[in-house]
């Protein structure tokens, strides 16, 4: 073979498969058809961040009463919308390079191409217009991401009905701005244009909004990141059918469908619509065909360890699909460790991800994290199962760090087993709370129970604290004995 390790894209998860596997002495090559980083780097997660930093100081320094109150004044404030787009595209750059120098330094070889398979252990890649070359390796790992999802009936001209692939460049900040799907871009989204002095009007097709999030944590969230701004919302209708955008001095046209009778319901006039209705895999012309793939709703079908079944649902030897691509969990983290779990395997290590000690976060402000089974989820694996499950929840109200900092809004939730002390799910909406969800995750992933996270000691005055109380809530029943470092059920 040319390589034992061949990757193609080189997103966050490929970049990821490809540093653990040149660590583990693999000769590796990773293919990459646009630019090095992804969706992450370049159009994701660290454009959308860099942004999200400059909406939560402009929310600061708008507050007046949250100033006044640290006995701090502000006289004016203001931002230049190239400078924020600056900062936002720089970051990119040098992530971007960072990643790559990264691979370089590491010995990867990055290869420039669409990649394709045409066999088994056989790769073909090239330009348009240049002639292809082909690669043998050992393995192969598909990580070749995701791309917007836009419903039929929307017309994009990336000025006035665009995806975030187009927002993150911050071209304009429109008056008014309908948000359409209320997931994590939309979410994040709002956070930025109201801090920017947008009026955002969000259109969700379910009944409530940021349907995916625990109900309890998502009603405080609307509460809190909503009520309180110039936002407003339509829930249980589709934006599907038809939106237009802005034409000859005419606004954005957006028809509202009714979820459940499919009703025409009204026709919202803005300035500017985003399309945040989610992500669908980028797999098409890969040469699936070529070894009996078949996608699911483009998705490629995979195994718990990452591995790609074929039409007859059976395992296609030294294949594996890691990240946005096989749809399990997209996050930029999640496609790095299933990156990582693969190495590990075929190095010769058996390594299983438990997805549910993926930690998972909204960088609104504040954020909102989260790890494991919602409530409801937790409930219902309870009755199937047979167990009882608990809930104990903590304010930040009560925690001197976050009243130091005047930051008192915000509440962690834990779902866990009063019988062994097991974690089952973790949420917390409130000050750096993408931070604060690693204690829980880690605890998931490594199977400590509640017994011994109660003895552990955090630092005062801390925000940690709010986790620590958390712990300390919990009440697992006396007189079960569990070993602490019994694994967790995934
Ligand atoms: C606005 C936004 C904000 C986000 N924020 C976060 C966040 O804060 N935290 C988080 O965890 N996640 C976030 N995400 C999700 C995150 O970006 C993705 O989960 C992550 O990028 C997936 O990584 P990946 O490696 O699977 O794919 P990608 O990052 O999409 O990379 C795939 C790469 O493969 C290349 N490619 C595709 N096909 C081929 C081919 N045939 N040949 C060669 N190359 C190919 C592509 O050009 C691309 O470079 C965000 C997403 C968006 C859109
Ligand atoms: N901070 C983060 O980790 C982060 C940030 C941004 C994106 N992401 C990832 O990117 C992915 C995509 O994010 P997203 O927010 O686009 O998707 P999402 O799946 O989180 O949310 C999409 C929302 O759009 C709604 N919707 C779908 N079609 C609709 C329609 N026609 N009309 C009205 N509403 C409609 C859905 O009900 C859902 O609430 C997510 O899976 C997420 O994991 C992560």
């Amino acid at each position: 073979f040319d390589y034992d390790l061949v990757i193609i894209g080189a997103g966050v998860g490929g970049h990821g498969a490809a540093l653990h596997a040149v660590e583990e002495g693999l000769k590796t090559a990773i293919i990459e058809g646009d630019v090095v980083g992804g969706t992450c780097v370049n159009r994701g997660c660290v454009p959308s961040k860099a942004l999200l930093a400059v909406s939560g100081r402009m929310r600061e320094l708008h507050d007046e009463h949250h100033m006044k109150s640290l006995g701090l004044q502000v006289s004016s404030t203001g931002y230049d919308r190239q400078a924020v787009a600056d900062h936002a595209n720089n970051l990119a750059s040098k992530i971007r390079s960072n990643l790559t120098n990264s691979m370089k330094a590491m010995g990867v070889d990055i290869l420039t191409g669409f990649g394709k398979i045409v066999g088994k252990q056989k790769v073909r890649y090239g330009k348009v217009g240049f002639p292809e070359k082909e690669i043998t390796a050992k393995n192969i790992i598909i990580a070749t991401g995701s791309v917007p999802f836009v419903p039929k009936g929307i017309e994009i001209d990336g000025k006035t009905v665009f995806t975030s692939d187009h927002a993150l460049k911050l071209e304009s900040v429109p008056d008014w701005i309908a948000i359409v799907g209320s997931g994590y871009i939309g979410l994040e989204f709002s956070d930025v244009y109201t801090a920017l002095g947008s009026e955002v009007t969000f259109v969700e097709a379910l009944d409530q909004l940021m349907p995916g999030f625990d109900p309890e944590i998502a009603k405080l969230a609307q509460r809190v990141l909503i009520n309180t701004r110039k936002i407003d919302y339509h829930t249980g209708v589709f934006a599907s059918k038809k939106i237009t955008p802005a034409k000859d001095g005419k606004p954005v046209l957006i028809e509202l469908i009714d979820a459940k009778t499919k009703e025409h319901k009204e026709t919202l006039e803005v300035d500017a619509a985003l399309i945040a209705t989610g992500r669908a895999p980028f797999t098409s012309g890969l040469g699936l065909e070529n070894i009996n793939v078949v996608t699911q709703r483009g998705f490629i079908p995979v195994d718990e360890r990452m591995q790609v079944t074929d039409a007859d649902g059976n395992v296609v030897p030294n294949l594996f699909c890691i990240g946005d691509a096989n749809g399990k969990l997209m996050l930029a983290h999640a496609a790095s460790a299933q990156g990582i779990s693969v190495v590990e395997q075929i190095s010769g290590r058996d390594h299983i991800l438990n997805h549910l000690s993926i930690p998972a976060a909204c960088f609104t402000h504040p954020e909102i994290s989260m790890v494991g089974l919602t409530e409801p989820q937790a409930r219902e694996k309870a009755d199937n199962e047979g167990f009882e499950v608990s809930v104990v929840k903590t304010s930040f109200k009560a925690n001197t760090k976050a009243l130091a900092e005047n930051e008192g809004d915000g509440i962690a939730k834990m779902i866990y087993r009063p019988d062994t002390g097991e974690i089952l799910g973790v949420h917390i909406l409130g000050l750096h709370a993408a931070d604060l969800i690693h204690e829980a995750s880690n605890a998931i992933a490594l199977g400590t129970r509640l017994q011994e996270l109660k003895l552990a000691v955090h630092a005062h005055p801390t925000l940690s604290e709010v986790l620590d109380e958390l712990f300390k809530a919990a009440k697992v029943n006396s007189g079960v004995s569990h070993s602490v470092n019994e694994p967790v059920a995934a």
